[in-house]
């Protein structure tokens, strides 16, 4: 990338359309229309362009008012990757792959994409560290609405076998690389939801959705989890917390995290 590019500006007072044509001739770029002005920017100094549209103008008694500016070329890219934060919760270290791990931390990679779950909302931060407090060693885990994989690869990283799985086929997709990227492996994905388990049993489920969801798959959350294994939700606005709690008061309640508006509860599996 070089250090300049230069902006041509062309305002003619009539025939817009005729400009734009011409323009388009004259350069290999791509130019851009705005409030009847047409604008060329390229890394050439376009010089030969502002006289040629100025010739043409003249030839054919339209006025034009045309600018031709020196800009400083920002690096876009770099400005991208240094808007999108690492994010610490918990045990874990969130951090795109340009970033530094934090060495104290468990090092979770994710790269912006589709798939929800960078680490930042409030229901994903609230599920890392319920993870960070209830997950051991070789547990069973489901982690159903995976999306990016975040939630799962946290708890591969603690020493848990997961399952993954999501209705959405992308976000199986997206998980799959995400564990790759993090070195890191899971047991079982599919597309679909947690009634297409059979007759396996967790030691942790783990269900960030949202609260209608979670309500109409309560059945199928509760009947994957061994007799003490662990469910936690997520994606709940505190304005549903009431229902939420009634639909599942056949589990015990262990921990409700508050985050901003959003909800997040850990329950235990009454035997
Ligand atoms: C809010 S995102 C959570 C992503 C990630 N687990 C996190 O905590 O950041 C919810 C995910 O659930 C998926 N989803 C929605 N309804 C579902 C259902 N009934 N069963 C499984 N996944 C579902 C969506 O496709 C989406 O990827």
């Amino acid at each position: 990338m070089t250090d300049y590019y230069y902006e041509l500006i062309v305002e003619p007072d009539d025939n817009l359309e005729v400009f734009i044509d011409l323009l388009a001739a004259l350069t290999n770029e791509a130019i851009e229309e705005s409030d009847g002005k047409v604008i060329a920017r390229s890394e050439e100094d376009l010089i030969d362009v502002k006289e040629g549209i100025e010739k043409f103008s003249q030839a054919i008694n339209i006025n034009c008012t045309i600018t031709l500016t020196k800009k400083e070329n920002e690096d876009w890219i770099k400005q991208y990757q240094e808007s999108v934060k690492s994010v610490e919760v918990g045990k874990f270290f969130v951090r795109p792959s340009w970033d530094e791990k934090k060495e104290d931390k468990i090092d979770i990679i994710i790269n912006p994409a589709l798939s929800f779950g960078s680490g930042h909302h409030e229901t994903t931060s609230s599920c890392l560290e319920a993870i960070s407090t209830y997950a051991k060693e070789n547990y069973e885990v489901l982690d159903v609405g995976t999306g990016s994989g975040i939630l799962a690869i946290a708890a591969s990283k603690l020493g848990c076998k997961v399952d993954i799985c999501d209705t959405d086929e992308i976000c199986i997709e997206d998980t799959k690389s995400n564990f790759e990227l993090n070195n890191s492996n899971f047991n079982e994905a599919w597309i679909g939801s947690a009634n297409s388990v059979k007759d396996k049993k967790y030691d942790m489920v783990i269900a960030n959705i949202v609260a209608d969801v979670l309500m109409f798959i309560h059945k199928d959350l509760k009947k994957c989890l061994k007799d003490d294994g662990i469910l936690v939700i997520s994606g709940i606005l505190d304005k549903h917390k009431d229902k939420v709690l009634k639909k599942f008061n056949d589990l015990e309640q262990l921990e409700l995290i508050h985050k901003n508006e959003w909800i997040t509860v850990i329950f235990k599996n009454r035997s």
